[in-house]
């Protein structure tokens, strides 16, 4: 075989393991992202393939993540990351702060009964919490979140929450992440930026850009030094 030929066979097999042991970006809104793809010099799109990484950008809430995961995750990726804000209800955990989601789970899943809450676990219909699966070494703060379709902000809802689930996040799509991540069997991470306390609805207290801000500056010195 010819230098040449073997130099294109060496490439050939080259793209062929990249392209089985992607990282996917997952985010619910190209805002959360828009630094990060723009440091990369990438075009704002839901679905954006680069050599490296992709990123998937899935719209807000449980549904439309499911939507697009079931189209684009694959077990050509060899971890997904999930990146976002979210809410905190622990007031330790400073405004701008990135943490790493440990466990998150579905906590509007399951029945009223009266003034009691009924799990879909406690229902017998399956696990309603799941787990953040990579070995990647964070140095982030880990943390239990609970995903929901209606962002908290009534006092009483969210004592109620805090008393069934004593959680000290909430997004509106880590647990869709999770859950999809674990039926293909793909690792899976999440962070989080926090923009906002989980608290009676005030959206002037949000710190969305500093947020967001944070998030990217992680997000894109995480890219650097990621390697497939
Ligand atoms: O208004 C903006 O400039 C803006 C910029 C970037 C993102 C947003 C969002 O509203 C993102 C929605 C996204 O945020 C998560 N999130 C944030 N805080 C909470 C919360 O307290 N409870 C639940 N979810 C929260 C959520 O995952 C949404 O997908 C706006």
């Amino acid at each position: 075989m010819s230098k040449k030929q073997i130099n294109k066979t060496n490439n050939q097999q080259k793209i062929s393991l990249i392209s089985i042991m992607k990282l996917l970006i997952v985010a619910a809104t190209e805002a959360e992202i828009a630094p990060t793809l723009a440091h990369f010099d990438l075009k704002q799109s839901t679905f954006i393939e680069t050599e490296k990484f992709d990123v998937l950008v899935t719209g807000v809430g449980m549904i439309a993540t499911a939507f697009a995961l079931g189209q684009k995750l694959s077990k050509k990726y060899k971890l997904v990351l999930n990146v976002g804000i979210a809410g905190s209800f622990d007031r330790e955990i400073e405004l701008g702060e990135l943490v790493n989601i440990a466990q998150d789970t579905f906590a509007e899943l399951g029945a009223e009964d009266h003034e009691n809450f009924i799990s879909l676990r406690q229902l017998g219909f399956g696990e309603n919490k799941f787990s953040s699966s990579a070995n990647t070494a964070l140095t982030l703060r880990k943390v239990q979140g609970i995903t929901v379709n209606k962002v908290h902000g009534n006092a009483q809802s969210i004592e109620k929450t805090i008393t069934l689930y004593q959680p000290q996040t909430e997004s509106m799509e880590g647990a869709a992440v999770f859950y999809a991540c674990k039926q293909l069997n793909i690792p899976v991470i999440q962070v989080r930026s926090i923009s906002n306390y989980v608290e009676s609805r005030n959206r002037g207290n949000w710190k969305i850009g500093l947020a967001v801000k944070n998030l990217n500056d992680w997000l894109i010195n995480f890219l650097k030094n990621y390697e497939l």
